[in-house]
């Protein structure tokens, strides 16, 4: 025996016939146990035969990765690394000789931290008390347990008499035995993961016996648990999960660590074939926040949906007492993400319009990975179209209904945030336990006109004074539209996510912006307030009548003004600045929308900024409200037809998609494209609004990454946070397509975070009714909702599309818009 085995009691034999780790003990396995706890039940150490007596076999063994901050700090290097009772010993290979020297040998008695680090994948760093019982073989002795003969090599990270290591493995897997084995073994450690700088591994995993989710922060686990995300889903899936986790915590303003990404999903995938066992994801050390973070209450929504309209009918002014206190709403106003660059972008530059672009792998529609086959005008007649439909696989053109329980998986337990709830329903606030989308029959516009001019003269002074609803953000309400399928009402609002960015602009300089986009006058003088049109997050939207030109102001045109006319009908919408958290994104949007004159945008007139904290923008008035009020109010709501023709929704998509061409040309990223934001006036004109997430493409940044929208419109890409570019605009027209053929976007009534899972692994949502639908809208479908991007029709390229032939003329909507009336 060796002097160094001798002086570690370890038998000479204990380097040999290190045979397979023995099986885990079947029966005793607790499947709820993180895997980790799992393989420390195990005996994974190396019980060679002639071991056991002395050492009691209990020793662990393997190749690492080792580096110091010595002489060969830039080095890692291979080593087997044996951690016996007594000491953590490296060799340069696996010991033939008991009297093998060790390349570096540490008593466990000096090792005061052992601690993950970043420095490489699955890195750990051992921290030694040097002043005492370490040695090394470039010590030029073997080791000794007295020997304090520690090289430069072997001694890193000097700080007085501690000295570091880095070890590196392989798999996460076996970092998670090493760092078991060695605090079970360091009596410095007390066997407990205490030291500094230790990173929180989170072990997650499914349970399928018990029906839960094991090891994850306890905020994740709420919001699985009620997301009616499965094991099933988990189990298919488990990086989707995680990314749309990491995704909706982010969205909902928790304090999330900004670089805790990636190690989850990495291994979520790695761990993702395994169903029966809980799968081990390590966080990593930037996510420790993560698991600390995450009591930020899940109720810190936004609403998906715009508010309604307040109860108007009896005339009254609206009551903003009443929103105010029953909205459980935080205070911040979604704004989204408005970026500015200015260089344009090239796209699309190769691709040729088409009449009949079809995607060839838009998911489960045509089931492939080849191009889309470039049909011309001709072969678009109804004749080529068996073939190709069968070619195609187009579940659009599929026979039969689609199983319900396809789309709306049975529900399982009730959402229930830790806090912060959203209440929909004045009368009766929402359990926190329900947080699932509704919606209400919007509420007929304000009939009776304010007796003042001011919006003052329509409730409680605007101002400081005023209770001002947009700040908490009353949620919105819609019926769901019946179904007869009775499925359960839903009671909550879904959540529009939020990120919490930090102000780019001092306060001084947002105003200075401001004033250099407004009229800096008190305009009441100029408008007689009719009534209220509509609530959004931001502000109050009235309609009023203009009784006075604006005042001359170089910001605008003569020419502009010019076009404006005493008696005209406008929309103001009125914000309180003081209450908006993101005022710089309110000088984006104005810019954007003064910048976008277009037939198919909602018309920007003026701005004012009548005190320094009272803004009021005017536009176009659109009296047939949203797009999503129309859905609602449709007479065919609630039968068994869609609630809009399918020339009605070829008109109003062709009208939108001009608009959004518009904005493309422009490189300009509406990213909230939704029944919500399209606006109808009563000759049956169609035009985006609500430009607070914009963004703009450049050369520079030619793609985008923020994840920005609204979850059910939300493109796959922008879900599963990869750059994105226009064509989210055409994944989210595609939604509000199904919007206007079902009556509501495809999983409105999952929980968003389901809802986003969906998104990340369906791809391509099935249609309820695919059978009652003519090729074409099935095939203008395909090509809006392909996931792959490249095969994704562009607004260019969508306006060629055959569907658009079926449109009807504007007079066409009138049935629609008789319910305003
Ligand atoms: N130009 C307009 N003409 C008529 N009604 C409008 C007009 N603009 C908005 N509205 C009504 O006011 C409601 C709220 O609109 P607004 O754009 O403020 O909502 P929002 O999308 O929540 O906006 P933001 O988040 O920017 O506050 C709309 O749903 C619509 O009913």
């Amino acid at each position: 025996m060796s002097l160094s085995a001798a002086a570690n009691k370890i038998s000479d034999n204990d380097f040999q016939n290190i045979g397979p780790a023995p099986k885990p003990p079947g029966a005793a396995f607790n499947k709820t146990q993180p895997i980790t706890a799992y393989i420390n039940q195990l005996d994974l150490r190396d019980k060679a035969p002639g071991a056991r007596g002395r050492d009691a076999g209990n020793r662990r063994t393997g190749w690492v990765s080792y580096k110091d901050d010595g002489l060969l700090s830039f080095l890692w290097q291979k080593r087997y690394m044996v951690l016996s009772d007594s000491y953590l010993t490296l060799y340069k290979g696996v010991p033939t000789r008991p009297n093998e020297d060790p390349m570096l040998q540490i008593p466990l008695t000096t090792i005061v931290s052992v601690s993950r680090t970043q420095l490489k994948a699955n890195c750990f760093e051992v921290v030694r008390n040097n002043d005492r019982n370490s040695s090394s073989a470039s010590s030029g002795t073997s080791s000794s347990s007295s020997s304090s003969n520690v090289n430069s090599n072997s001694g890193a990270n000097s700080d007085g008499n501690r000295k570091s290591i880095y070890i590196a493995t392989k798999a996460e897997i076996e970092l998670h035995t090493w760092l078991d084995a060695i605090f079970a073994k360091c009596p410095l450690l007390s066997g407990v993961s205490s030291p500094t700088n230790f990173t929180h591994k989170v072990h997650v995993g499914f349970d399928p016996e018990t029906g839960s989710f094991v090891g994850m922060p306890s905020n994740w686990e709420k919001l699985l648990k009620h997301s009616r995300i499965t094991g099933e889903d988990w189990n298919n899936n488990s990086a989707a999960v995680i990314q749309v986790l990491q995704f909706y915590q982010e969205y909902n303003g928790a304090n999330v660590n900004p670089n805790a990404n990636a190690n989850a999903n990495a291994n979520a995938n790695a761990n993702a074939s395994n169903p029966s066992l809980s799968k081990s994801i390590n966080l990593g050390q930037s996510q420790t926040s993560v698991a600390s973070d995450v009591h930020k209450p899940v109720g810190d929504l936004v609403p998906l949906r715009k508010p309604p309209t307040p109860p108007s009918s009896q005339g009254k002014p609206p009551s903003f007492r009443q929103d105010s206190q029953t909205s459980l709403q935080p205070s911040q106003p979604n704004f989204g993400h408005k970026q500015a660059g200015l260089v344009p972008k090239k796209f699309n530059e190769n691709r040729p319009p088409t009449n009949e672009r079809t995607a060839p792998n838009a998911g489960p529609y045509y089931g492939n990975q080849q191009r889309a086959p470039v049909l011309p005008p001709s072969q678009t007649s109804s004749e080529s179209l068996p073939k190709f439909q069968h070619n195609m696989q187009n579940p659009y053109a599929v026979k039969g209904h689609i199983n319900q329980r396809n789309i709306y998986p049975q529900r399982q337990a009730p959402f229930a945030p830790q806090n912060g709830v959203i209440s929909r329903n004045k009368e009766a606030p929402i359990p926190p336990q329900r947080l699932q989308p509704q919606r209400l029959a919007p509420v007929a516009p304000n009939k009776a006109p304010p007796t003042a001019h001011a919006p003052h003269a329509l409730g409680p002074k605007p101002g400081p004074t005023l209770p001002y609803i947009s700040s908490t953000h009353p949620p919105h309400q819609r019926d769901a539209p019946k179904k007869p399928t009775q499925k359960p009402t839903k009671d909550e609002g879904v959540t529009k996510p939020r990120k919490q960015q930090k102000p780019s602009m001092s306060n001084a300089e947002i105003m200075a912006n401001l004033k250099n986009v407004t009229i800096n006058t008190d305009p009441s003088t100029c408008f007689k307030m009719i009534e209220k049109a509509g609530q959004g997050a931001s502000g109050s939207v009235y309609l009023a009548q203009r009784t006075q030109l604006p005042p001359y102001d170089e910001k605008y045109p003569l020419q502009e003004v010019e076009q404006q006319h005493v008696g005209d009908k406008v929309a103001i919408k009125q914000m309180i600045l003081s209450k908006q958290p993101r005022k710089e994104l309110i000088v984006n949007e104005i810019l954007v929308m003064k910048d976008s004159q277009h037939k198919n945008i909602v018309n920007f007139l003026e701005a004012y900024l009548k005190t320094e904290d009272d803004l009021w923008v005017v536009m176009e008035f659109m009296e047939g409200g949203s797009l999503t009020d129309i859905i609602e109010n449709s007479p065919a709501t609630g039968s068994t037809t869609s609630p809009l023709s399918e020339p009605q929704i070829a008109y109003i998509v062709r009208e939108t998609c001009q608009g959004l061409k518009f904005l493309h040309d422009k490189h300009i990223i509406h990213r909230d494209i939704k029944s919500d934001n399209v606006l109808l006036d009563n000759r049956g004109r169609v035009k985006i609004t609500d430009f607070g997430f914009c963004a703009k493409l450049t050369d520079k940044r030619s793609k985008r990454a923020t994840m920005v929208g609204t979850p059910y419109w939300m493109a796959p890409e922008v879900v599963k946070q990869r750059e994105y570019d226009e064509k989210v605009d055409v994944w989210s027209l595609g939604i509000m397509s199904i919007e206007m053929l079902e009556g509501e976007p495809p999983y409105l009534n999952e929980d968003p975070l389901k809802a986003l899972y969906l998104i990340a692994t369906n791809g391509t949502p099935k249609l309820k009714h695919p059978e009652g639908l003519s090729l074409k809208i099935k095939r203008f479908l395909s090509v809006c909702l392909c996931v792959d991007v490249e095969y994704r029709a562009s607004t260019e390229e969508l306006l060629h599309h055959t569907f658009f032939e079926m449109s009807c003329e504007p007079s066409d909507l009138s049935a629609l818009l008789q319910w305003k009336r």
